[in-house]
C-alpha cells in the first residue's frame, strides 16, 4: 500500500457565534446573558493545497491563530472540508490533545478500550495494547481507578500512553510538550522520536523552528488561514522567519524567547537608555548572525516604532575581539519622543531590534547595563 497525505483546494467555514450584546456596545451580564448569541461565517482555513508522499517530515508554522491545529484537524478528518477535499491513504494517528476525549466516570481500563476504539484499533490489539500502555503511564495499580480519581498529570500520561500504543503510517502532532517529572518527559520524548521515525509521513505543527528545521524537508506556512509558502523547509522557515521579523515587537519578544533559534545566532545588547529632553538615547552593540554591522536599528518606544537606517556607528573594540569580525559593531541613535510622552519606566518601555535591512529584524536585544561586553 502506497502512503500518501494530500489536501486539494481546502477551505474551511466554521460558525463564529457571539453573545449579543446592548445598543451601547456594551455587555451587561444577565441581560447580555439572556441576548442569545448570533451566529456569521468565517474562512478559518482558505484554500490549501499540498501533498506529502512516503518520507515526507511537513512542519506547519505560522503566528498565533494562523489555522495550524485547524489544518490539522481537517487533515485527520475531525472536520470535514467545506470546499476541496482531502486524501489520505494508510493507517493515522493525531496526537493534538492527550486528554481530549476521556470518560470522567469510567475506570482507567475502560478509557483506553474507549480511546483505544475510537483510534480505529481492534479488541484484540487493545488487549494486547493494555498492559504496555498503563505500565508506559505508570498506572498498573491503578486501572481499576475511576478517571475522575487521577491527577491531571496523570491523565496526561495515560492520554500520552494511548495516543502513541501504536505505530501509525501518518502521524499528525501539534506542539507536543510532555510535562511531569524528568524521567517521564524523557520516556515521553524517546517514544515521540520512535513514532516520528517509524511514520511514512509526519505533519508536525510547531512554533519550535528548531525542531522544524531538525524534523522536516518541506514547510508550509500559514497566514490567516492561507497558505503563503508550500515547499522546501529552509526556504519555509526563511518564509517564516521575515513574518515573525515584521509582526509587532511584542510578538517578536515573545516569539523568540521560546524560540531562541528563531533569528540565528544574531547577539547584541542595549547599554543605554537616556532621556535627554525631546530625545531618547539608545546605545547597544549588535552583530548580526552573518557577522555583519547592524543596518538598520528600529526602536520601539511606548509602543511606537522608529526605524534608523543612518545612525551613527562605534567601534567596539571588545567585540571586535570576541567575533573576529572587522566592523564598527557599537550603534547610538537619538529617538525623537515628545516630552510629555509617557515612556516610564526606563528601560522596559523600549525595545530595540537591529537587522541587516528592513524586513529582516532579529529578536529584540536585552538590555544590559553593565556597558561591558556580554555575549
Ligand atoms: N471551533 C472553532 N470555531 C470557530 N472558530 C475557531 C474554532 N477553532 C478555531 N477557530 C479559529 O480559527 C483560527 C485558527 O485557530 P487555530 O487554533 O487553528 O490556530 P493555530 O495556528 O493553531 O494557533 P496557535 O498557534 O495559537 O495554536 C483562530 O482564529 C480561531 O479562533
Amino acid at each position: 500500500m502506497t502512503v500518501y497525505l494530500r489536501a486539494d483546494s481546502v477551505t474551511l467555514e466554521l460558525p463564529l457565534d457571539v453573545q449579543r450584546v446592548d445598543d451601547s456596545g456594551h455587555s451587561t451580564g444577565l441581560k447580555a446573558s439572556l441576548g442569545g448569541t448570533s451566529r456569521t461565517y468565517r474562512d478559518v482555513l482558505k484554500n490549501i493545497t499540498f501533498s506529502a508522499e512516503e518520507g515526507d517530515r511537513i512542519g506547519i508554522l505560522g503566528l498565533n491563530g494562523a489555522g495550524k491545529t485547524t489544518l490539522l484537524r481537517v487533515l485527520n478528518g475531525a472536520f470535514p472540508p467545506t470546499l476541496g477535499k482531502v486524501e489520505r491513504s494508510g493507517s493515522t494517528q493525531s496526537l493534538l490533545n492527550a486528554t481530549l476525549g476521556f470518560a470522567e466516570y469510567a475506570t482507567v481500563t475502560e478509557n483506553v478500550i474507549l480511546r483505544g476504539t475510537a483510534m480505529g484499533l481492534r479488541r484484540r490489539q487493545l488487549e494486547a495494547a493494555l498492559p504496555g500502555i498503563l505500565e508506559f503511564a505508570g498506572l498498573v495499580d491503578r486501572a481499576a481507578h475511576r478517571l475522575h480519581t487521577l491527577s491531571s498529570g496523570q491523565r496526561m500520561r495515560l492520554g500520552f500512553a494511548i495516543s502513541t500504543a501504536i505505530q501509525p503510517d501518518i502521524l499528525l502532532m501539534d506542539e507536543w510538550l510532555a510535562t511531569g517529572d524528568a524521567a517521564f518527559i524523557q520516556r515521553a520524548q524517546e517514544r515521540m522520536s520512535d513514532r516520528v521515525n517509524g511514520s511514512q509521513i509526519v505533519v508536525l505543527a510547531s512554533h519550535n523552528t528548531g525542531l522544524i528545521r531538525k524534523l522536516c524537508n518541506k514547510v508550509i506556512v500559514l497566514e490567516s488561514g492561507r497558505a503563503v509558502f508550500v515547499g522546501d523547509a529552509a526556504a519555509g522557515l526563511e518564509c517564516y522567519r521575515d513574518m515573525v521579523a515584521n509582526a509587532s515587537a511584542e510578538l517578536r519578544l515573545y516569539l523568540a524567547q521560546n524560540d531562541p533559534l528563531l533569528f540565528g545566532e544574531t547577539v547584541g545588547v542595549v547599554e543605554r537608555v537616556i532621556r535627554q529632553g525631546s530625545t531618547l538615547l539608545v546605545e547597544g552593540w549588535a552583530v548580526s548572525d552573518r557577522g555583519r554591522e547592524a543596518g538598520i536599528v528600529h526602536v520601539e518606544v511606548a509602543g511606537t516604532p522608529f526605524a534608523f537606517e543612518k545612525f551613527e556607528r562605534k567601534d567596539r573594540d571588545d567585540v571586535r575581539r570576541y567575533t573576529g569580525r572587522s566592523g564598527n559593531f557599537g550603534f547610538a541613535v537619538e529617538v525623537p519622543v515628545a516630552e510629555s510622552a509617557d515612556i516610564m519606566p526606563l528601560p522596559a518601555k523600549v525595545i530595540v531590534s537591529v537587522g541587516e535591512a528592513k524586513g529582516q529584524l532579529g529578536a529584540p536585544l536585552r538590555y544590559v547595563a553593565t556597558g561591558e561586553f556580554v555575549a
